[in-house]
């Protein structure tokens, strides 16, 4: 039988919500990975290091009892944060990094950033205690093309703001395009590019084709498949500067399925599997553990997780939930369509 062992993997762009989807949830990460960055788009979103505490306690109370889990918090960027408070939340040790979004740019974004001059003070501050700002990278101007939301940014907002603070940290998060793999790997230091697991495996016709499939609609929207082909060579290349951030993010289903579905694709359950799937497929198997257990702790300043995780291809398809039920309702899982044989063996 095959096997692979890596160091235990981390979720490097997470979604764990709050109430009672957090609790059906989280068992499906923490099963898995060790750490996790949270992203901080709660209704209302964690914008203080106070917000991150509250917040960060009620995920450790609804981690399944016996499974070690450690969430990173992030903050919530807004044109009101205050530098000093970000400050003092790194200094804690709580605060692992602050998420822009651009006003209206996603789930939970009207809360976010419409003019970056606002912010600039933040921003500084953070370059100057090295503290990582992570990006949803699209602009949202109604007269850009929702596939070249992307690639616009990266040419109107990201390098501008990339020239002007070049010694701030960014990640660039759920890259989905050749153009934004490109750039990173253009850049001579202080830019990553997290990659899911999703964008990995889909590309839009998954979304459109012989009807219209909301669970696989997400933001940013899947591209082309040749934008595809270029994050699959990115995330097996080994190249540090690219590193796993699943981007799982649960809505259920009603929300989902619906005259105006919300964007998200449920992946925590089976992003292993679907990931060795991948680098197998691709011949590179060796190269999974740089892009799921290494690579990010490099980037956040972090030591890779101690305990190991052996995968085992199995001759018969693993078989997992197709819908996840919580106390809010049921949240469909990722369905990679077609048969995944690698398994997470139980420690
Ligand atoms: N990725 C998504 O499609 N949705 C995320 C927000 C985000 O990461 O942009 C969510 O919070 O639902
Ligand atoms: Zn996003
Ligand atoms: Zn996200």
């Amino acid at each position: 039988m095959k096997t692979i062992s890596i160091r235990r993997p981390d979720d490097w762009h997470l979604h764990l919500r709050d109430g009672a989807v957090l609790e059906g949830v989280v068992g499906d990460t923490s099963r898995h990975f060790a750490r996790a960055i949270i992203m901080p788009n709660l209704v209302p979103p964690v914008v203080t290091t106070s917000d991150a505490k509250a917040y960060r306690e009620r995920i450790m109370a609804a981690v399944p009892a016996g499974d070690r889990f450690e969430p990173l918090m992030t903050l919530y960027l807004t044109e009101h944060t205050d530098a000093d408070d970000v400050e003092e939340g790194k200094k804690s040790g709580l605060i692992h990094a602050v998420k822009l979004y651009p006003a209206g740019a996603t789930t939970n974004s009207h809360g976010g950033v419409r003019d970056l001059t606002k912010v600039m003070p933040v921003l500084e501050r953070m370059a100057k205690i090295g503290l990582p700002l992570c990006v949803h990278g699209e602009v949202t101007t109604p007269d850009v093309d929702i596939f070249d939301r992307e690639a616009v940014f990266i040419e109107t907002v990201l390098d501008p703001l990339r020239k002007r603070l070049p010694e701030l940290k960014v990640t660039m998060e759920h890259v989905t395009t050749a153009d934004g793999i490109d750039y990173i790997k253009s850049s001579a230091a202080n830019l990553a590019g997290s990659i899911t697991t999703h964008h990995l495996i889909i590309n839009r016709n998954a979304i459109l084709v012989g009807g219209i499939r909301p669970h696989y609609y997400c933001l940013p929207v899947a591209k082309r498949e040749n934008h595809r082909l270029a994050l699959r060579a990115a995330a097996t290349s080994g190249d540090k500067r690219f590193f796993l951030g699943t981007d799982s993010a649960p809505h259920v289903d009603p929300l989902k399925e619906c005259g105006c579905g919300c964007a998200g694709i449920y992946t925590s359950v089976n992003t292993m599997s679907c990931l060795a799937h991948v680098f197998e497929q691709d011949g590179a198997l060796d190269k999974l553990e740089a892009f799921s257990s290494l690579n990010g702790p490099a980037w956040y300043g972090l030591a890779p997780n101690e305990e190991m995780m052996t995968l085992v291809r199995r001759d018969e398809p693993v078989v997992f939930p197709d819908k996840r039920y919580t106390g809010a309702g049921p949240i469909t899982v990722f369905d990679p369509m077609f048969p995944l044989h690698w398994d997470v063996m139980e420690e």
